[in-house]
């Protein structure tokens, strides 16, 4: 190994590369199926990266016409990081985190969401039948936050979502009807799902439509005290607690993302700010140059 390593360093890197990624598999052997496909994303995600990174620190670096070394371009991929990056630039936002929603369909998932970016409530309105996904821009301390807001795609009817939706999720917004018992009831089966894709990220249990039953809100529900979540009585027709709601949310997305307690977190942290690193350098260096 040492001896290829010596004379020729993109083979090296890449019979390193070939072991890791086997020894990974290896691994996935033994996890059940929807571990391995969030597993997949994770693969995809780190092998671009690494040869992105082994590509770069190999390629001979060519001579500019003054004789220095010029610094060489990463080969960029439309990898997640990247459009956070180039989106984190366009909103001019230092942070980006993802909030994902989750339960049954009709429970109120896109009111609420209406009611916090808009202000607004239409009461009739067509189910989701797109991925609606909203960007908003907030400040928390002095730190400007991009939050990507995912709502479903209707895909809830069949009591399970695509693993993209959970993919690199911060934090989890779970909503019943309090109207309709069954949609409570559902909430196992939805944690379930979100801790087999997302074991660690922030969730929280939101009781919608309050306003049509007052007396509810002194009803207590287990569910959120036996798992240890926050719970909130909210109503997306009047408003009642969901600017709070969204708030501590964003507040805890943003907490998880800048101390993830999950390994594959912390590692696609280390290498969103390995990149972000990577790119000041190179756009100081740019904006020297052109000083110069
Ligand atoms: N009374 C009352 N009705 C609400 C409230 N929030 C939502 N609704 C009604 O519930 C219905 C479903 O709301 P949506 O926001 O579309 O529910 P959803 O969970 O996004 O449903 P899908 O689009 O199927 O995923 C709509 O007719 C809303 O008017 C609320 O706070 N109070």
């Amino acid at each position: 190994m040492l001896s290829i390593a010596k004379t020729n360093n993109w083979n090296c890197s890449n019979t390193l590369l070939l072991q890791i990624f086997l020894r990974y598999c290896n691994i996935l052997f033994l996890l059940p199926t929807t571990t391995i496909i969030h597993h997949l994303f994770f693969i995809e995600n780190i092998s671009v990266r690494f040869a992105n990174y082994f590509r770069q620190a190999t390629k001979r670096t060519p001579k500019t016409k003054e004789g220095s070394r010029k610094r060489p371009r990463c080969i960029e991929t439309q990898t997640r990081s990247w459009r956070f990056f180039k989106e984190k630039k366009k909103y001019d936002a230092e942070e980006n985190v993802k909030i994902i929603c989750l339960g049954d369909s009709a429970v109120g998932k896109s009111k609420l969401m209406e009611r916090f970016l808009m202000d607004e409530y239409r009461p009739q309105q067509m189910s989701t039948y797109a991925l609606t996904l909203y960007k908003h821009t907030t400040t928390l301390g002095n730190k400007k936050v991009l939050v990507d807001f995912w709502d479903t795609a209707g895909q809830e009817r069949f009591q399970s979502m695509h693993p993209s939706y959970y993919h690199n999720a911060h934090a989890c917004i779970m909503v019943f009807d309090v109207q309709r018992k069954i949609t409570y009831k559902n909430l196992s089966n939805w944690f379930k799902e979100l801790r087999e894709y997302r074991p660690e990220i922030p969730c929280c249990v939101v009781a919608n439509k309050i306003d049509a039953d007052l007396k509810i809100t002194q009803r207590s529900f287990n569910f959120a005290k036996k798992h240890g979540l926050p719970f909130y009585f909210v109503s997306a027709a009047d408003g009642t607690n969901v600017v709070k709601m969204f708030r501590e949310m964003i507040n805890r997305a943003l907490e998880y993302k800048q101390n993830p307690s999950d390994f594959m977190d912390e590692v696609m942290q280390e290498l969103e700010n390995f990149d972000l690193k990577k790119k000041e350098e190179n756009s100081d260096e740019d904006g020297l140059k052109a000083e110069n």
